[in-house]
């Protein structure tokens, strides 16, 4: 609580004690000198069992943990809204994720230091923050298959900060997935690390879990930081509205319900995420002039990117009829068994509820001689990074509609569609417009149908034979206008947003930030959150955020040293 801070003044205050403000108050209250507040709008993690059980990770969703944001209609997705959850908790959308662990391309991030003119941003510079993240587990499959889940130790940091490691819950289908790439190899090759820069192929999922719980930037970072070190304040419920200051000296922060205004005397730092960044800043009066006016906010700085390019990556389901019960549905549809796996989970941290959502990740590239890529460009950044990912399912891609069910989730990971988040002119200070964009650009929705297709090829392998019935949706055979429509209907989103005030490099005419991360303009102020990412990378994207909270954790500190 505010009242309770036994002063006004730090040398950093880190908004958002989220994925990745965890880790800068974290990293930055290391150096004893330098004192810093975190302050995070939801609740302490400590003592929320269902953030630290992986297979309980939906039940946060629509909960006091979540932001419940909802997208605004989208023209590309029927007019539909979608929800958008975000964490409101210490660890922030890390203690309510789906756990996947993926860093994506090389060729990402060598997009990142190309765009930004600094090749810190590159894949060989920005690879020891992933390292310094992780602490990569050994753990051990359950399955009496003969088969040993793999990755490659070289790949991986073993002294880091967080739990990542293989599945260690055997699913009904990982047999026949590794069959696939026994049985088309040229399609679906085998790959040993989907960590390793080149992520083309299946391989094991990897996950944040240790130990059977998940491992968040509150339970990696702020567990014994926040406990041990005096320099280290951590206000929970507590939520920003905005920061103010001159822009040689942008120092203060302004919290809901209290007269109480801190002061950064060295920096502010934003990481209240990919939507309410944005929103803070524009509220703060650093946005488009002309949309700040309107809205009767004084422009302090005019930035005409804060909150545009909202970037994220559509998801379509393929389900199919199959005969046999699957890992989920079992467990989904029957409480006796709900509760064994709580019971073994609460016991030693094992049993199915250790598990993440899926033990295989599957990415593929459009073909080089694809007509999508011909008519409409090519938006991956190049040849090592994949556009679609799949992930198969031995469920049903919804927990409410249980039964003999599996499935194959189907993201494109390239994305040309921008999105925004914008301040809503009834209430500016509340919820802002959401707007994901999705299927404004038609190079998204003709590679969503490849990415179909690609399922479909997927689960046609004689692998599945005997446990694949039928195909129930998209319906079987359906021509391409049908497949449109089906993903205009289905669509949802794998809340990976990103880009809403980005990093660009210095002196460019776009952008919120330089490549250290400053926005430009505002002394004193910097964004550190998935916002600053400039491409989204073909990943899910705490591992990105973690390496940017890592390497922006460096800045800041030899800024200061
Ligand atoms: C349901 C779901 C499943 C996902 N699954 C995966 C997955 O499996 N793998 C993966 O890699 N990624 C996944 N993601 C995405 C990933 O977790 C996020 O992109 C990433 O964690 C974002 O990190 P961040 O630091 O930018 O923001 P956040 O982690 O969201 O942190 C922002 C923090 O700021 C706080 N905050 C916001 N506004 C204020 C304010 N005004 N005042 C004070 N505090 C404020 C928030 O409460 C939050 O704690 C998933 C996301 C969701 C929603």
């Amino acid at each position: 609580n505010v009242s309770q801070l036994s002063r006004t003044t730090y040398d950093f205050i880190v908004v958002g004690g989220g994925t990745a403000g965890a880790v800068v108050a974290s990293r930055l209250s290391e150096n004893l000198n330098f004192k810093v507040l975190l302050i995070e709008a939801g609740s302490s993690n400590v003592g929320v069992t269902k953030s630290l059980v992986p297979g309980l990770f939906r039940d946060l969703q629509k909960s006091i943990y979540d932001w419940n944001y909802t997208t605004v209609p989208g023209t590309g997705i029927a007019n539909r809204t979608l929800d958008y959850p975000r964490g409101h908790i210490l660890g922030g959308t890390s203690s309510i994720n789906g756990m996947a662990y993926t860093r994506g391309s090389r060729d990402d991030y060598d997009r990142w230091a190309q765009v930004t003119g600094d090749p810190g941003w590159s894949w060989d510079s920005i690879s020891p923050y992933f390292f310094k993240n992780e602490k990569f587990l050994n753990s051990v499959y359950d399955g009496n298959s003969g088969l040993t889940p793999v990755s490659d130790p070289s790949a991986h940091g073993f002294n880091g900060s967080m739990f990542t490691g293989l599945p260690v819950n055997a699913m009904t289908i990982d047999q026949r997935v590794i069959q696939v790439t026994q049985e088309l190899p040229s399609i679906f090759p085998f790959l040993k690390d989907i960590n390793s820069g080149t992520p083309l192929g299946v391989g094991w999922n990897q996950a944040s879990i240790g130990n059977g719980s998940r491992s968040s930037s509150a339970t990696a970072y702020l567990s014994i930081a926040a406990t041990s070190r005096v320099n280290l304040d951590v206000l929970v419920n507590t939520k920003v509205t905005r920061v103010f200051g001159t822009l040689n000296s942008f120092n203060f922060v302004q919290v809901a319900d209290s007269e109480t205004i801190l002061k950064a005397n060295k920096e502010i730092i934003l990481s209240a995420g990919c939507i309410n960044t944005p929103h803070i800043l524009l509220n703060s009066g650093i946005g488009d002039e002309t949309e700040l006016t309107a809205l009767n906010i004084s422009k302090i700085l005019h930035i005409p990117s804060v909150g545009k390019n909202l970037t994220d990556q559509p998801k379509v389901s393929v389900q199919y009829s199959v005969n046999s019960n699957g890992f989920w549905d079992t467990i989904n549809t029957n409480t006796t068994l709900q509760a064994m796996a709580m019971s073994l989970w609460s016991q030693n941290g094992t049993g199915p509820y250790a598990s993440p959502f899926s033990n295989f990740l599957a990415w593929s590239r459009l073909p080089d001689d694809s007509p999508v890529i011909s008519e409409f460009g090519d938006p991956s950044p190049g040849p090592n990074a994949p556009h679609i990912e799949l992930f198969p399912v031995s469920a049903s891609s919804s927990a409410t509609e249980p039964g003999l069910v599996g499935s194959m989730a189907a993201i494109l990971l390239s994305p040309k569609s921008r999105g925004s988040v914008t301040l809503n002119p009834e209430d500016p200070s509340g919820p802002p417009a959401v707007d994901l964009g999705f299927y404004t650009s038609d190079f998204d929705m003709s590679a969503m149908v490849y990415a179909i297709k690609l399922a479909q090829q997927f689960y046609s392998a004689k692998a599945f034979n005997g446990y694949i019935l039928q195909q129930l949706s998209p319906p079987p055979n359906s021509t391409v206008d049908e497949l449109k429509a089906y993903i205009r209907t289905s669509t949802t989103t794998v809340y990976h947003g990103v880009t809403s005030a980005s990093m660009s490099a210095k002196g460019a005419s776009y952008g919120v930030t330089d490549p250290d991360l400053r926005v430009k303009g505002a002394n004193g102020l910097r964004i550190v959150d998935a916002s600053v990412i400039p491409f989204i990378p073909a990943a899910h994207i705490q591992a990105p955020v973690y390496a940017v909270a890592e390497r922006a954790s460096d800045l800041i500190k030899a800024t200061w040293s």
